[in-house]
């Protein structure tokens, strides 16, 4: 079972704020240290990673020198903004000791809900992870209202692996993983190891909300986990103060909850894709450039492209058709239905002389293709 962690090839890393501020007293720059130190290893060990970080408001209100949780949004997105700072700071020099540089991301809802804007995050985030870049993501807290707040940082998380289409959400928290109760009120409480994250009797479990610093609980963990099967990935839920947490995960060992999607990653995928987006055109394909997705797995190049219809933006979904007009794919075109009727036939060189500029080489890239 465990292999599916030890597999992964590209993590998401959410560690929330109960962990991160030391229960209150500021960011705990040790802790970080050692989950640093961890998230190297693993990047050398071939792991593309993105770090979701909570802890601002936190870092803020120790910044601020206050004890308590404000109660006025204002006030909390004026602590978020002044730990903000700090949070990175302490991300950014402690990956810098082992030479690794970082980024600050942060998003709301609305970057996520918009397909433009969902394409140019996922294509930023993409680029980071090929530079060796450790994205740090965090809410964009200051701009945010309350309609559209994530609020907790898990759900963040979650939609961050579906759009970097993580294999694993590991969800680093304060207890040792997801218990049969919640261990705060239930000395005797369990550890679940396992199981599907569509499992209707994990709602009863995880009934509780969060502590006086984090915001979600565990019900926001396990709704985390179901948003990120949606996308085919796996969720642990494990206690990010065990020891070598991160290392034993890539382990195998069986440390922490194990939330699993009810389908393979491609159906989860292919079923996502599909339920997400309305069709908005096709593109018709030469045989070469057929072969080339079904056979060798690649992505779609314009210079396979026979035809465009349709009136689609950037970032929508377009199913392509073979020579035959039978579909043999779909997915999201990097470009819109205007752009791509001037660039299809036309080599990668040749696009930027086009257009005059150039997002992507590839038309629909292979990561965001499903083959019928
Ligand atoms: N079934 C459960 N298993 C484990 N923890 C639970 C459960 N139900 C509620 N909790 C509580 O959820 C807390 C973790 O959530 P939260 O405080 O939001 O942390 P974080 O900042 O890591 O997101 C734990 O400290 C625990 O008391
Ligand atoms: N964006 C907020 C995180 C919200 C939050 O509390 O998240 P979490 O601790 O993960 O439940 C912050 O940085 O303080």
């Amino acid at each position: 079972m465990r292999e599916k962690v030890s597999k992964a090839r590209r993590w998401v890393v959410k560690i929330g704020s109960a962990l991160l501020t030391a229960d209150g007293r500021g960011l705990d720059r040790g802790a970080m240290a050692v989950w640093v130190e961890q998230m190297v290893a693993l990047r050398r060990a071939g792991v593309e990673l993105v770090l979701v970080s909570s802890g601002a408001v936190a870092a803020g209100m120790s910044r601020l020198g206050w004890s308590e949780r404000p109660g006025t949004i204002h006030e909390l997105q004026a602590a978020a903004a002044v730990g903000q700072m700090g949070l990175v700071q302490a991300w950014e020099s402690s990956f810098a000791e082992h030479g690794l540089q970082t980024a600050q991301v942060l998003l709301t809802h609305d970057d996520l809900s918009d397909r433009k804007r969902y394409l140019n995050a996922r294509s930023t985030l993409r680029t980071l992870v090929d530079l060796g870049v450790i994205p740090v993501i965090n809410e964009n807290d200051t701009v945010v209202t309350d309609e559209i707040r994530f609020g907790d940082n898990d759900t963040l998380a979650a939609l961050v692996a579906n759009l970097v289409e993580a294999d694993l959400l590991v969800i680093l928290t304060d207890r040792d993983g997801m218990f049969d109760a919640d261990p705060r009120h239930n000395p005797d409480a369990q550890l679940i190891f396992e199981a599907r994250a569509d499992d209707p009797s994990l709602d009863a479990v995880a009934g509780g909300t969060g502590g006086a610093l984090g915001r979600g609980g565990m019900q926001t963990k396990l709704r985390a986990a179901r948003l990120a099967a949606r996308s085919g990935a796996n969720t642990i839920i494990v206690g990010g103060r065990i020891e070598r947490v991160l290392d034993r995960l890539k382990g195998s060992e069986r440390l922490g909850t194990l939330l699993t999607p009810e389908r393979s990653r491609y159906a989860a995928r292919k079923q996502w894709l599909a339920g997400h987006l309305q069709m908005r055109g096709t593109l018709s394909l030469d045989a070469g450039a057929v072969r080339a997705l079904l056979e060798q797995r690649k992505s779609l190049l314009p210079v396979g492209v026979t035809a465009v219809e349709g009136n689609f933006r950037r970032g929508e979904m377009v199913v392509c058709l073979g020579p035959d007009g039978r579909e043999v794919a779909r997915g999201l075109v990097n470009y819109s239905a205007a752009d791509a009727q001037r660039i299809i036939g036309l080599s990668t060189e040749a696009i930027e002389q086009e257009l005059g500029y150039i997002d992507e080489p590839e038309l629909v890239h292979r990561d965001n293709l499903v083959l019928v």
